[in-house]
């Protein structure tokens, strides 16, 4: 295909350049370093030390808004207040997301198990959930009450009792859709900050705000570096990278749905990747113009163009199974199947953050209400990782129950083992128990 100059990348993989085109493309995928670590490591040791001085500087320098230790926290009056400020339609589809995403995590909640083996030995597993988690909401360009449903509610299905949220409110602007979504999905505790002094404040503790055991959400690269520094003090979830959709599609489907398909993930930001791979040189090109049509009309224009014309790829393959390969190379935060038969492609594929399942699945509908985490691995980690879930907020613990008999069958082995390692207190503490 020949390259338009400006534009998506179109790419051919019966083309001799093809690998070394599409290798690029994947080099695109990975996440970039970020230059504020020095930054981040000084906010972080400043909150350490100065707890909610630090904090209440830091909110005013980068969000101009003046707090004191008493304002920190938005009163629970005031997130209930939120409601009269939306809409009853905009409630009413938040409360509907909520039960779906309910549902949906209540179905991953594993059992504890325990048996006794032959030789007498009691054994098994039981889930706790962590004591407190910490959500951290976007305050900047993006600000999604949906993505609180998303980390909230898995929390809380888990059984997580202490959910604390931070979201910075630049100029002292608060979304009442966020507080709404906070409060239907249960969250405890709403602190108006953000970036690296909410990260360290929830890894941390101040005077204000006690610490929590593991903190999930997006945020800039700020945000990130903040979560990878206070990594091992709590859990994190992932450093999420800017948004990423894969179409896969046949002639059959509409240009006009797969265009706007590809525009859903290009809109969240500039760095963001849409690609479309099919079997149609004509179709390829009816998206392409379709693509246009529906920017000269969005709302982020700007943003959705600038992440198209970089970062956009259409890629010709000569059967769609040729895409299984490809896909697997991507591992695309979103794969979408606009295809006869989805069910073919996905038995397939092995390397997919969420799979949306033929033409009537785009993939706008699990961001808000199929019921699924919004979530999910990007930059290529759909390789080794999932998507936000209710095993974030839960540990496992193992349990061992020996009685007299059953460690005299087990224990020889044991201080043999000990023995070969040269610990001596280990074959001991077992050996006395085999005497009785
Ligand atoms: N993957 C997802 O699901 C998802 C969802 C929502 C948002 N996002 C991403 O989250 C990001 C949100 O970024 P944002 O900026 O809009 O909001 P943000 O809340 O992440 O960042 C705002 C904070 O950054 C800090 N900050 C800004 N400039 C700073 C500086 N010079 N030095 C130190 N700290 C500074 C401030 O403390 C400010 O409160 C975007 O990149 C967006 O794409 C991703
Ligand atoms: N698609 C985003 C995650 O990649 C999540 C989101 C929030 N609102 C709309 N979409
Ligand atoms: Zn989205």
């Amino acid at each position: 295909m020949s390259q338009p100059e400006v534009g998506p990348k179109r790419l051919d993989s019966r083309d001799p350049g093809f690998a070394a085109a599409f290798r690029a493309l994947l080099e695109g995928l990975r996440e970039e370093g970020t230059q504020v670590g020095a930054a981040v490591s000084s906010i972080i040791s400043d909150v350490r030390t100065r707890g909610d001085d630090a904090v209440i500087d830091y909110t005013a320098r980068f969000d101009r808004q003046t707090l004191t230790a008493e304002t920190l926290r938005i009163p629970d009056a005031e997130i209930k207040a939120a409601r009269k400020l939306a809409t009853p339609e905009t409630v009413a589809a938040l409360e509907l997301a909520a039960a779906r995403i309910r549902a949906f995590h209540e179905r991953q909640m594993p059992e504890d198990f325990s048996y006794t083996d032959a030789a007498g030995v009691g054994l098994g597993a039981r889930w706790t959930s962590l004591g407190a988690a910490g959500l951290y909401v976007p305050g900047g360009k993006a600000n999604y009450p949906s993505s609180v449903l998303m980390n909230a509610i898995p929390a809380k299905v888990a059984g997580v009792p202490r959910l604390v949220m931070v979201v910075p409110t630049p100029d002292g602007i608060v979304n009442p859709l966020v507080l709404v979504a906070a409060e239907i999905s249960g969250v405890d505790e709403v602190y108006r900050i953000g970036g690296a002094q909410a990260v360290a404040a929830l890894a941390y503790g101040t005077a204000t705000i006690t610490p929590v055991d593991k903190i999930t959400g997006p945020g800039n690269a700020y945000v990130a570096e903040a979560k990878r520094q206070v990594f091992g003090v709590v859990g994190i979830d992932m450093i999420a990278g800017p948004s990423e959709i894969l179409v896969v599609s046949d002639r059959d489907s509409d240009p006009s749905w797969i265009a706007a398909d590809l525009l859903s993930q290009a809109e969240h930001d500039e760095a963001a990747q849409s690609i479309l791979i099919t079997d149609d040189a004509d179709f390829a090109t009816a998206v392409i113009a379709a693509v246009e049509r529906h920017l000269s009309v969005l709302p982020r224009e700007a943003i959705a163009r600038a992440s198209w014309t970089t970062h956009g790829a259409v890629i010709l393959v000569p059967d769609l199974m040729d895409a299984v390969p490809l896909i697997d190379a991507i591992a695309p935060e979103h794969l979408e199947l606009a295809v006869a038969d989805p069910d073919a492609l996905a038995a397939r594929v092995r390397n997919a953050g969420a799979i949306f399942m033929g033409r009537h699945t785009p993939e706008a509908i699990g961001d808000y209400v199929a019921g699924p985490n919004h979530v999910l691995p990007t930059s290529r980690s759909a390789r080794f990782s999932s998507g936000l879930s209710v095993y974030d907020f839960l540990k496992r613990t193992t349990m061992v129950r020996c009685d007299a008999q059953s460690i005299r069958e087990i224990g020889p082995a044991a201080v043999t083992l000990a023995e070969a390692e040269g610990l001596g207190a280990h074959a001991l503490s077992v050996a006395l128990r085999l005497q009785q």
